[in-house]
């Protein structure tokens, strides 16, 4: 592409794809102002209970999307920031993404979604596996249990456990519930390479995804065919076959974008695409973390905690680290919590009494915000609840998708703003437990940023986070930070010579800022969380390290009671983290 066409300045596209929903945002390059931005809903939105269209249900814990859905947020997002920002498509000279991860789909040959082929539509293994999904603990129980036993070092680099949400589990289960598909796939793709290859026809993976998700690494690969074939025989050749694939490295672009894709995009062809980001990586440079003790927590539907540091060390129930992982020279650590808002929305949509609805819609405002006011009213410790985050299984420090929930003091006295104000509270000593990991293994956190939407919608989340974590928290003054760093990257796939930028830290010097407003802790709040912390604590070790076995037995009876038929009745209404708008209006 010849940059010199157009004059004025430049333009960068970061379009961020979240669970329910994917956004564009157009970014000035010299100062990283955001001209316009804009969502798109999955039509689709999140299958956990059937196939849409067709009926066919799903078991428990399966959550599934379609490709298709992220195409059209390039079809509608992307021109829609373009025409909104009114800048001129040639002024566009870099694209990056960033994807919920891992996220994952089979392909054929061509690398088109086996989903798509009219023998697979009916077919849910061929549909894409989103991030939340957790069918596959059985497999990730088994790959723990080989590892462990063969020694394999790679373990201590995932905290000591694989998650099921990873990419060797989720293509395990497809090896064993659907060996056909399993055969038919090509090759098993992170959604987030997916749409790169789709607008450059370059089917590469990011070393992000690949080194967090898939138990890549930069100097081993991935672990050898005998680990493979110790899970399964038939699974001996995954990772050189149904992975295979060259790595993209960071800070360079994947490639270009086609002819047919920039018609679809309504940009010009040639722009250049970087690799694709984990979302909540993406956020780092979005915040402009770029140094050693920066912990960034990106809150939104989960909860990922990425912290950069100069040093590599084993740390309890770490989801991964990886030297150059999101910053050149810094090890990157990530850990995670697997339901932050999802676990607020699912209390907001399964669980208050229908006044709240009605007081809240009488009043003007969401029951989300409704529920915060009241909250806000109480004193820690006031309520006399504690609660345990678990609702999506524990991703840090336990790695164990067979938790679950658990709320203890409840009385007939109990409102529903009091479990609310819990539920807030057991996600930040949730994130308490994964920052004492880190300082107990010596990996220093310093500073703490959050970003995501969950700091612009709930104040008294953010500053129950300050008084549990007893430490100031600055705020990203994007609201769109995963997109944000994603079109950073794409300035960096630019390079200076096209009007970007040659390092993603220049790019954080230049185009992001943090909010003047901080969330300090209140001195008066503190002592009353250390107290409650220490309860949470019990409670996470009894149910989380205690051998007390209740909460995996009741899912099994639960899987139990699926397999004989007796599923979800399809009259009741979605759970959270289902199709988007549903949970936006509350
Ligand atoms: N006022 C609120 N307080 C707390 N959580 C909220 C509020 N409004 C929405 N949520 C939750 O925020 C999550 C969406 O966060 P967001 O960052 O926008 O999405 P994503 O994680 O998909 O990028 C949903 O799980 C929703 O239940
Ligand atoms: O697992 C990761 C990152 O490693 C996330 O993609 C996943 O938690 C989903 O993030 P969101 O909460 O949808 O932003």
């Amino acid at each position: 592409m010849n940059m010199d066409k157009e004059a004025g300045p430049r333009y960068v596209i970061g379009i961020d794809f979240g669970t329910a929903s994917g956004r564009a945002v157009l970014v000035d390059v010299r100062d990283g102002r955001e001209l316009a931005w804009h969502v798109t809903p999955y039509p689709h939105g999140v299958m956990e209970d059937e196939l849409i269209g067709c009926g066919i249900r799903l078991g428990p814990e399966w959550a599934l999307q379609h490709p298709g859905d992220y195409v059209e947020v390039l079809r509608q997002s992307v021109p829609a920031v373009v025409r909104e920002a009114g800048v001129s498509s040639g002024q566009v000279i870099g694209i990056g993404v960033d994807f919920t991860s891992c996220t994952m789909l089979p392909v054929d040959e061509a690398g088109t979604p086996l989903l798509l082929k009219e023998e697979y539509r009916r077919e849910p293994h061929a549909f894409v596996k989103l991030w939340k999904h957790h069918a596959a603990q059985g497999e990730a129980d088994l790959i723990n249990a080989v590892a462990a036993e063969r020694g394999e070092a790679f373990l201590s680099r995932y905290g000591g456990k694989i998650s099921s949400e990873w990419m060797v589990p989720k293509g395990l289960q497809v090896l064993r519930e659907a060996p056909e598909v399993y055969a038919a796939a090509d090759r098993f793709v992170e959604a987030a390479d997916w749409i790169v290859f789709w607008m450059t026809g370059e089917m590469k993976r990011s070393s992000g995804c690949a080194g967090y998700k898939a138990l890549w690494h930069s100097k081993e690969g991935y672990p050898s065919a005998a680990f493979y074939r110790a899970l399964d025989p038939r699974f001996e050749r995954f990772a050189e076959t149904k992975l295979r694939g060259e790595i993209a490295p960071l800070g360079r672009a994947a490639g270009r974008l086609t002819g047919e894709a920039a018609a679809v995009m309504g940009l010009h062809p040639g722009i250049p695409v970087a690799p694709g980001m984990i979302d909540a990586h993406a956020a780092v440079p979005g915040v402009g973390a770029t140094k050693p003790g920066q912990m960034v927590l990106s809150m939104g539907t989960s909860l990922c905690h990425l912290l950069l540091s100069d040093k590599e060390l084993a740390v309890e129930g770490i989801c991964g680290v990886a030297r150059d992982g999101i910053i050149p020279g810094l090890y990157a650590y990530e850990a995670g919590q697997a339901a932050v808002g999802d676990l607020f929305g699912w209390y907001v949509q399964q669980a208050v009494p229908a006044y709240v609805e009605r007081v809240a819609d009488n009043e003007g405002v969401t029951v989300h915000k409704w529920l915060e006011r009241r909250a806000s009213r109480l004193r820690p410790g006031e309520h006399g609840l504690m609660a345990l985050d678990w609702w999506n299984g524990n991703r840090s420090v336990l790695v164990n998708a067979n938790l679950s929930g658990l709320i203890i003091g409840l009385t007939l006295q109990s409102k529903p703003e009091e479990i609310y104000r819990a539920l807030l509270e057991a996600t930040a000593f949730g994130t308490r437990k994964v920052i004492e990991a880190f300082e107990t293994a010596g990996v220093e956190v310093r500073e703490l940023f959050a970003c995501g939407g969950l700091p612009g919608k709930n104040r008294l989340l953010m500053q129950i986070f300050a008084d549990v974590t007893g430490r100031e928290i600055k705020i990203a003054a994007s609201t769109q930070t995963p997109a944000l760093g994603a079109a950073m990257l794409g300035a960096v796939a630019a390079g200076s010579h096209c009007g970007g930028y040659d390092r993603i830290e220049e790019a954080a010097e230049r185009m992001v800022r943090v909010q003047e407003e901080t969330y300090r802790p209140n001195p008066a709040y503190r002592a009353v969380y250390d107290l409650l912390y220490r309860e949470y604590t019990e409670l996470h070790d009894l149910f989380g390290r205690g051998g007390r076995e209740a909460m995996a037995r009741l899912k099994r009876l639960q899987r139990e009671a699926a397999a004989a038929g007796g599923q979800r009745d399809p009259e009741m209404p979605e759970q959270g983290g289902g199709r988007a708008k549903g949970n936006e209006r509350r």
